[in-house]
């Protein structure tokens, strides 16, 4: 059983800390900046990745080339920490409880608020993936397959479906009853 509760992050409005600047800092970054490439984004690290360093060109990414310290903490929504010592890891998450932070430690899942999903991502359309921390690889490759068969068609039909909902007229559940008569064909085989 999956107990998590998904919500998407509107990150262009909140302030993102990363620590750690290595194979991991670069990934949870890219996840952050593939989905929203306008998010606000400071990364503290003393070494860190020149492929992290080229992203500060084009991003609202801040570069700190130090070592973890809780004043690094203040104005920040939520942190990510992946550094290759645990101690350090396990510092931001007490640090980010005692600030009430929402936190993500790469290599605890214990020690985790929220996990980052995979995510499909077509056009307007986005479907986060979980496995409860079971199995990253099968989450990566259940992606792939559902990117597969999503229709090249698809931001057509959303535009087309946003342009009926504005235009309806009459009380919500009218409005709701129409919407599922038009959308019943995804249903038939
Ligand atoms: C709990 C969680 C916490 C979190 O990181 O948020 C977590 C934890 C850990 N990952 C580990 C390893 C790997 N992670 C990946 C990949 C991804 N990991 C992601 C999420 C999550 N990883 C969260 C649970 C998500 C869920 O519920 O499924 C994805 C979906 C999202 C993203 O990171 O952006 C992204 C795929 C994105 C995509 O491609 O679609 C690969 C595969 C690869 O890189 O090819 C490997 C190596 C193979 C393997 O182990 O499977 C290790 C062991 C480290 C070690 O052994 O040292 C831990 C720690 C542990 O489990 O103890
Ligand atoms: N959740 C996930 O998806 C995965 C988690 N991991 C785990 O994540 C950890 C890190 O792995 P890599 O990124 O490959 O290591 P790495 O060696 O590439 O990078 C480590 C980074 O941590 C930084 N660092 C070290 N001490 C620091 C401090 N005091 N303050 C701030 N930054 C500090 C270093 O400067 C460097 O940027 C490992 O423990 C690994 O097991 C590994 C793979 C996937």
């Amino acid at each position: 059983m999956n107990n998590l509760f998904p919500i998407f992050l509107k990150l262009e409005q909140l302030h993102t800390l990363i620590v750690g600047g290595g194979n991991v800092g670069l990934e949870k970054l890219e996840a952050v900046l593939r989905n929203s490439p306008e998010a606000t984004v400071t990364l503290v690290a003393p070494e860190i990745r020149d492929e992290i360093k080229a992203l500060a060109q084009s991003h609202k990414l801040t570069l700190v080339f130090e070592k973890y310290d809780s004043k690094y903490l203040q104005g920040k929504d939520i942190v990510i920490a992946g550094t290759d010592d645990k101690a350090v890891n396990q510092q931001v998450q007490e640090d980010c409880k005692a600030h009430k932070i929402l936190v993500n430690i790469a290599d605890t899942p214990d020690l985790c608020d929220f996990y980052l999903s995979s995510v499909v991502q077509k056009d307007d359309l986005k479907i986060a993936i979980s496995t409860n921390g079971k199995s990253p690889t099968f989450a990566k490759r259940f992606r792939e397959v559902l990117e597969e068969i999503l229709p090249d068609t698809l931001q057509e039909i959303l535009d087309n479906l946003q342009s009926i909902r504005n235009k309806l007229k009459g009380d919500f559940q009218e409005k709701v009853q129409k919407l599922n008569e038009i959308t019943k064909v995804m249903r038939e085989k």
